[in-house]
């Protein structure tokens, strides 16, 4: 069953620089589309990826579907609920308390002068709900100790305390958790048991996440369905396995080899590079052309629509 559905939703940020009005007289409009028609579904207790580079939109698409962002269009369905446009409020409140999002960087997200057990609870205590014992044993169900609870969050390293921030979202009793590059602060060796304690945990608790990265093999062994992002447009979803063995975007190509790789025609492609473009002023047609190896003229006049291929979706005029 779906949890998430996502319809072509836009965010449009205003990046006018209001404070030219008085060197130029005149404010100078300029907009930047940070997510472009995007649509895609989670189904319940699934791991849905969405991967790109930095800019991309990924962060943008999270604030969004957990309500921190109304989209410019659009919309995000939790379980049809519209959260932007819902007006029941007593229904708009049961979602939210579905959703969590746990962030990236575990030092900043923790209040220093809390005490562990009350950071924990605060979310389920400030709706006056019964707390006793809760902290501990979601410590422990974390893989830290009850102990613990008494603790400040210098106390701990970056890993036991992205621990705690994942403690703190479960008292609510989450549907779904928004993970927002969740291990891309931690050192690499203890990265491996922070997702290894994410995956044991959306098993025990029959959770959904939306899990965000800027790096596919992060998501690879966790994710049942990866959205590839460019420039605030997917242009590659597939499952894990379809993705890694035949990746049919030249941006998806890119993202997984830093060597050069063979194209559908079977020739030696080199890896595309350089910057990605300005977002106020988008390349024509396929975003990513001007960086792409196999680009062809259609690619800089039309926009490719995303078209089923061989089990994955891709908007790309030359996959084939
Ligand atoms: N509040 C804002 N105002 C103006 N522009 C914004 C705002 N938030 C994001 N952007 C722009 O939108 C685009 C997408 O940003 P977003 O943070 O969603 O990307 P991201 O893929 O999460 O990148 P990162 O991994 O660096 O966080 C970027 O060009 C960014 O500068």
């Amino acid at each position: 069953m779906t949890l998430v559905a996502v319809r072509n939703l836009t965010r449009i940020f205003d990046v006018s620089k209001p404070w030219l009005n008085r060197v130029v007289e005149r404010r100078k409009k300029a907009f930047l589309t940070a997510v472009s028609d995007v649509s895609f579904d989670v189904a319940e207790r699934s791991v849905y990826a969405l991967v790109g580079e930095s800019g991309s939109g990924k962060s943008t698409i999270g604030k969004m579907l957990v309500g921190l962002l109304p989209p410019s269009e659009g919309a995000v369905k939790i379980r049809g609920t519209d959260l932007a446009r819902e007006t029941d409020a007593a229904k708009v409140d049961a979602v939210r308390r579905d959703i969590q999002m746990i962030f990236q960087d575990p030092f900043a997200s923790l209040n220093p002068r809390w005490r562990v057990r009350d950071i924990i609870v605060e979310p389920v205590a400030s709706r006056g709900g019964e707390t006793e014992g809760m902290a501990e044993r979601l410590l422990e169900q974390v893989g830290l100790s009850a102990r613990d609870a008494g603790k400040f969050p210098h106390e701990f390293s970056g890993g036991q305390r992205q621990r705690i921030c994942i403690a703190r979202a479960l008292a609510s009793e989450p549907k779904l958790i928004v993970c927002d590059e969740p291990t891309s602060a931690l050192d690499v060796s203890v990265q491996a048991q922070v997702l290894n304690l994410m995956s044991d945990l959306k098993d025990e608790f029959g959770l959904t996440y939306l899990f965000i990265s800027h790096d596919l093999t992060v998501v690879q062994h966790m994710a049942d369905r990866i959205g590839v992002l460019y420039l605030g447009r997917l242009v590659e979803e597939a499952g894990p396995d379809a993705l890694f063995d035949d990746p049919k975007h030249p941006y998806t190509q890119m993202l997984l080899s830093a060597a050069p790789q063979l194209d559908n025609f079977g020739r030696d492609v080199p890896p595309p590079t350089g910057e990605i473009p300005d977002p106020i002023n988008p390349p024509t047609g396929c975003a990513f052309h001007p960086r792409c190896s196999i680009a062809q003229p259609v690619c800089s006049r039309e926009r490719p629509e995303m078209r089923d291929l061989r089990g994955a979706r891709v908007a790309c005029h030359l996959a084939e």
